[in-house]
């Protein structure tokens, strides 16, 4: 049987999130006046009675569908799931082109991660359709005050796989770069790119690299980046970095509490005076790379994530990473939204030399330690398990 049975090809979902009036209805139109986006279909999801984006969204009058029944965050499950499959309906009818990608945009005011727990989980949507990146649009003359004021817009900045920072042109510098070394501390492992009204090339905000099953395609360096965690060689401020990875494996290490970006935000304040505000929402998350020298047990690392999950499962907002298995030799990929993990994945190889575990996290009030000893001791208790087993069977 042929690979990439059309059948089984999923379309690929790109989710627009960002904070109110943060320019993501500006984003959609430009990007679907490019001329490689021929093939894409567009939901929106209005909150209120009147949909005016809907308007505003041009040339694809046919393709775009409304969700108009309010917020996202109550209402998602319903009109998500409904939304897709008419359009899925009205592609197989031939009504719609056949298109091989759906744009969501969500209202401004959306936690997005619900929305992206339907599209992993609902079975009539995963069959059809696969999550392939999340875009956040973040204001460049208001972002700092709506991630001090708005935990909804912190969460869609460190859940996005790509951010896009609008209006720099009405921003000055100062601002943009307070922003940007706000944001990644959210989220370094999210290309951030300074949009003027819209104009991205599409590519920049697709293929983010969630492993595709139908291609079999992973981009582990790219998809990871796991080096924007320690020594980020994207960031301009270098001398930050270098801080920024003294002060991550000083945790790692040294605090087993929840509040260890607390204490980091005091450590960057010398760097940092011109941001410093006490409890603000951003100093809850933590982004931080895990990794492990020796392989895992993958029941250690299922244990771990249903206990995670269920216990904490709002303070992980996003989790991706490569295993190292006992008894695997190929690794295995996994991501997850809060307490909703995707299908883990059998890669066909390793990327590189490097065979280690490496797990991303972007949590809140959840520090790295307690996720590295927690997953450790499980691990010895299942491999002392296996261990006697097999002295047993022996
Ligand atoms: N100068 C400038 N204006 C921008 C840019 N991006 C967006 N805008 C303007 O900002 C305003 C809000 O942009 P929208 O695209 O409607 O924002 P939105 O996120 O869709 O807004 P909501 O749907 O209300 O959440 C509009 O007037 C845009 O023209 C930019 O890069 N530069």
């Amino acid at each position: 049987m042929a690979l990439g049975n059309e059948q089984n090809e999923r379309i690929a979902v790109t989710v627009i999130t960002g904070f109110l009036g943060s320019g993501k209805t500006t984003l959609l139109n430009a990007l679907l006046a490019h001329k490689d986006m021929g093939n894409t279909a567009v939901l929106i999801n209005e909150f209120g009675e009147i949909g005016l984006d809907h308007l505003l969204v041009q040339e694809v009058s046919e393709d775009v569908m409304l969700l108009n029944s309010g917020c996202i965050c109550c209402s998602v499950r319903g009109d998500l799931i409904n939304g897709l499959r008419d359009l899925f309906v009205r592609r197989v009818r031939g009504e719609v082109a056949a298109f091989d990608r759906v744009v969501i945009e969500t209202t401004g005011l959306a936690d997005p991660a619900p929305i992206l727990h339907t599209l992993m989980t609902d079975p009539l949507l995963t069959n059809k359709f696969r999550l392939d990146s999340v875009v956040a649009t973040v204001d460049g003359v208001y972002g700092n005050g709506q991630l001090d004021d708005h935990m909804e817009s912190v969460k869609q900045a460190a859940v996005a796989d790509r951010i896009l920072i609008t209006k720099a042109d009405l921003a000055t510098e100062e601002t943009l770069m307070t922003l940007e070394d706000r944001l990644h501390k959210l989220n370094p492992a999210a290309p951030r790119y300074r949009v003027p009204m819209g104009q991205v090339e599409p590519e920049k905000l697709f293929n983010a690299g969630l492993y595709n099953p139908e291609s079999k395609s992973l981009d582990v360096q790219k998809w990871l980046r796991e080096e924007a965690y320690s020594d980020n060689h994207d960031h301009d401020h270098s001398h930050e970095h270098e801080h920024e990875h003294e002060h991550e494996h000083e945790h790692e290490h040294a605090h087993d509490d929840d509040h260890h970006h607390d204490h980091s935000h005091d450590e960057h304040d010398h760097h940092h005076a011109h941001h410093h505000d006490v409890n603000r929402h951003d100093d809850h998350i933590s982004s931080f790379c895990l990794t492990f020298d020796e392989p895992l047990h993958w029941d250690a690392f299922v244990t771990w994530a249903e206990i995670f999950t269920q216990m904490r499962g709002e303070n992980l907002l996003r989790i991706k990473g490569i295993l190292n298995l006992v008894g695997e030799e190929c690794p295995v990929a996994i991501h997850a939204v809060q307490h909703i993990f995707h299908p883990p994945a059998t890669l066909p190889a390793w990327p590189d030399d490097d065979h280690r575990s490496k797990l991303v996290f972007i949590t809140r009030d959840l520090g790295p330690e307690v996720i590295r000893q927690s997953l450790l001791q499980l691990n010895a208790a299942i491999a002392e398990t296996s261990d006697t087993n097999t002295h047993h069977q022996a």
